[in-house]
């Protein structure tokens, strides 16, 4: 008997790019449609290292940066015995950013290579479909709650977005770009599309690693 695994479906951008709503779209419209699916969250904030996390990035304690970006990656790994557990049950993942926000936010910081910034990420569950909510970060600073935590700043966040874009150029990684600048319903429609073509193609396939 053959299993269906689930599929790794990420989407990542900017700060306030849209992602989160996005996430719980997708989810939401998977699971009316049959499908399973969960939501996961890189940085997942309840667990230790997530909390640690978390303060830093709500300005209540400062960390090294080498420090804070290796607890970011050791936050992605220390949920992975769960997240191959749910792709083996068939269930697929949706997760909103994942290592390729730690790349891109770390190398915007002066003095670090994305060579050096991918390292700890490498073997990670690989994504089958990476989408990318393009939007411009002016733009996007002017939605909601932006602005409250350490890296919603406008320089930073255009560094981010150029660290993006070099990691795009990966033909290793499924990537897609979104118009994330259009209504929440035809971003909603265009993520569903990519999604369902990542799932079905996902199935029968074993689950990769990143970077590798
Ligand atoms: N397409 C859209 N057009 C206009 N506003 C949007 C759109 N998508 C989301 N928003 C609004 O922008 C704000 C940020 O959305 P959301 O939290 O989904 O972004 P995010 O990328 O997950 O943010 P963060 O980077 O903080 O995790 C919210 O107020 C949300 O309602
Ligand atoms: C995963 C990850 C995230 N970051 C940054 C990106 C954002 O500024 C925050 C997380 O905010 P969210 O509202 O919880 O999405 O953290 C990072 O620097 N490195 C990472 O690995």
């Amino acid at each position: 008997m053959t299993c269906r695994r689930g599929a790794i479906i990420v989407l990542e951008g900017v700060d306030k790019a849209g992602k989160t709503t996005q996430c719980k779209k997708l989810v939401q419209t998977l699971q009316d449609n049959g499908v399973p699916a969960e939501m996961f969250r890189f940085p997942e904030r309840t667990t230790k290292i997530g909390q640690l996390i978390s303060s830093y990035l709500e300005n209540k304690n400062n960390l090294e940066d080498h420090t804070v970006h290796l607890l970011f990656s050791a936050n992605r790994w220390e949920l992975v015995p769960l997240m191959k557990e749910k792709l083996e049950q068939g269930i697929s993942l949706v997760v909103d950013r994942y290592a390729f926000s730690g790349v891109a936010f770390t190398s915007a910081k002066p003095g670090f290579s994305l060579d050096w910034c991918m390292n700890p990420d490498v073997g990670l569950p690989k994504p089958d479909l990476v989408m990318f909510l393009k939007v411009n970060p002016s733009e996007a600073a002017r939605r909601g709650q932006y602005g409250t935590e350490r890296y919603e700043t406008s320089a930073f966040q255009n560094a981010v977005q150029q660290r993006f874009e070099k990691l795009m150029k990966d033909p290793t990684i499924n990537w897609q770009v979104i118009d994330a600048a259009r209504n929440i319903e035809d971003v909603h429609t265009d993520i569903m599309n990519h999604s369902v073509n990542a799932i079905n193609k996902a199935a029968n396939t074993p689950i990769g690693e990143l970077w590798k």
